[in-house]
């Protein structure tokens, strides 16, 4: 009887668009800095006063300590509960920090202080999330927790707090539930590679055979979205148990268990410094007997004096020369990801790069002017539109330090295309088509604007022309 129910709620899961379309593989995430927008002109430039800015988040890969001191003791990850409401996401999450402490990595924090998260506010949007810390005898992680779906999807989309990984959580008295299938989606759109499964709640299920059906629910349903089904590690327990200290052998063995496994399966992430150089214009200018400078802050990767950089965005890309990096008054031969410099470009006129473009290293970005892209609108309580929107909506679309017009459509064969509504709250998959091209790829975040307002954020999943 339930294994009817499951099955069948698994084949018709099978069968949404929404599902087909995420089968689709993704190119690799890229995962710029949040970063505010900054669309107010620039005061006069000066080639010799460029300021270092802080970096706004701390340096991926490594571990920052409670207290902003960093450790260089133990690489950082970035993990994440997602999972259906009330599967025991919070539960879970309070397990692994009591199972830790006890092991010497972090500080117990019991149900209600995770649950009690914080308010946040990312591109306009307010977001719920509960950072929480611990470390392995391998890592050091931080890990989110939101207390609702709403706040899930925010936090994907937004990148509000960024997942390198995640833990999928699935009771076992349901299975694999609506916001199962929509939080591995996002995972899947947001560029997350691999998951980990808890299968919670085991408890409360007698028969063995049950617990293996949502296992191989589970199986199918990564695989649907992309994800290694037959690989990923799947865990049985009971975060309760784990929580109040009880059963050991389904509760506190089984966070040991999947925890190691995250330290396993989920891969770190590049960090920024790993990445291809990529630095955004925002100023140029000339410099009597030098020759172009431009000034930006570098998003990632790292560049030395005389490099090979191209100019991408606005029209064909440009290839030159960077002949000199200048920050704090003085001449460097590097620039890494977080600074802000000026660059100097042989060969290259002023008129031939604007702000807006991005100097990178050669054909690791493409300029293009068709996309798709994962978008959540902001409800009015959050300052967006108060009316829905239809297919052709055109606001502005704000990236890095340009913003563009974009055209909105809806997917090809997407059902009643031109009469569906987007509503002010929503997440949906969309295309762009902008008025003139601009460096992006997959995993690129941006915000949209209309009337001096953001009404909503997104980011991009699949590049086309
Ligand atoms: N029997 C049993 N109950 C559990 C277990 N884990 C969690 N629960 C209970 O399930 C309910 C929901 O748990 P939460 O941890 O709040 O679930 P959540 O996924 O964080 O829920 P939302 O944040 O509301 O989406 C609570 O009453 C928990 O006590 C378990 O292993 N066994
Ligand atoms: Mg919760």
């Amino acid at each position: 009887m339930m294994r009817n129910a499951i099955q069948s709620r698994l084949s018709s899961a099978l069968r949404t668009t929404e599902v087909r379309a995420a089968v689709r593989p993704l190119a690799g995430p890229s995962v710029p800095l949040a970063r505010n927008l900054v669309t107010k002109p620039l005061p006069a430039p000066r080639f010799r006063a460029v300021a270092q800015c802080p970096r706004r988040l701390p340096t991926r890969g490594y571990a920052a300590e409670a207290g902003g001191k960093f450790s260089r003791k133990k690489p950082h990850f970035n993990i994440g509960t997602i999972g259906h409401v009330d599967h025991g996401k919070t539960t879970l999450t309070a397990a692994i920090t009591k199972y830790l402490a006890e092991q010497g990595g972090g500080k117990f924090m019991d149900y209600s202080q995770i649950d009690k998260a914080p308010e946040e506010k990312a591109r306009g949007i307010t977001i719920s999330t509960a950072h929480v810390e611990y470390e392995t005898p391998n890592r050091h992680y931080a890990h989110i927790d939101c207390p609702g779906h709403a706040d899930y999807i925010k936090n994907m989309i937004t990148g509000a707090a960024q997942l390198d990984g995640a833990i999928i959580v699935v009771s076992a008295t349901d299975g694999q539930m609506p916001q199962t299938r929509e939080h591995l989606l996002l995972a899947r759109q947001v560029g997350i590679k691999r998951l980990v499964v808890f299968i919670n709640k085991v408890d409360q299920v007698d028969d063995p055979e049950m617990l293996e059906l949502v296992e191989m629910e589970m199986r199918e349903l990564l695989s649907e979205f992309g994800f290694e089904g037959e690989e990923t590690p799947i865990v049985m327990g009971t975060a309760l148990a784990a929580l109040e200290g009880k059963d050991p052998e389904r509760g506190a063995n089984k966070i040991k268990e999947l925890m190691e496994k995250a330290d396993e399966w989920l891969e770190l992430p590049v960090r920024d410094l790993d990445k291809p150089f990529l630095m955004y214009v925002e100023d140029v200018f000339s410099i009597s007997g030098r020759g172009t400078v431009v000034t930006g802050k570098v998003e990632r990767g790292v560049i030395t004096k005389g490099s090979e950089v191209e100019i991408v965005g606005m029209g064909a890309p440009l290839k030159t020369t960077l002949t000199g990096i200048e920050m704090f008054h003085k001449e460097l031969e590097r620039g890494e990801a977080g600074d802000n410099m000026g660059a100097l470009l042989r060969g290259v006129k002023r008129e031939q790069v604007r702000r807006g473009q991005v100097l990178v290293q050669p054909g690791s970005i493409k300029s293009v002017k068709k996309f798709k892209a994962q978008l959540y609108i902001l409800t009015k309580e959050e300052g967006g539109r108060y009316t829905p929107f239809m297919a052709n909506y055109r606001p502005q679309l704000f990236i890095r330090t340009t913003d563009v017009t974009v055209s909105l459509t809806f997917p090809d064969g997407t059902e009643g295309a031109h009469e569906k509504l987007v509503m002010p709250g929503d997440n949906v998959e969309m295309i762009g088509d902008l008025v003139h091209d601009i460096a992006l790829e997959p995993g690129s975040r941006f915000t949209l604007r209309e009337g001096g307002k953001t009404i909503g954020t997104g980011i991009v999943n699949e590049i086309y022309e």
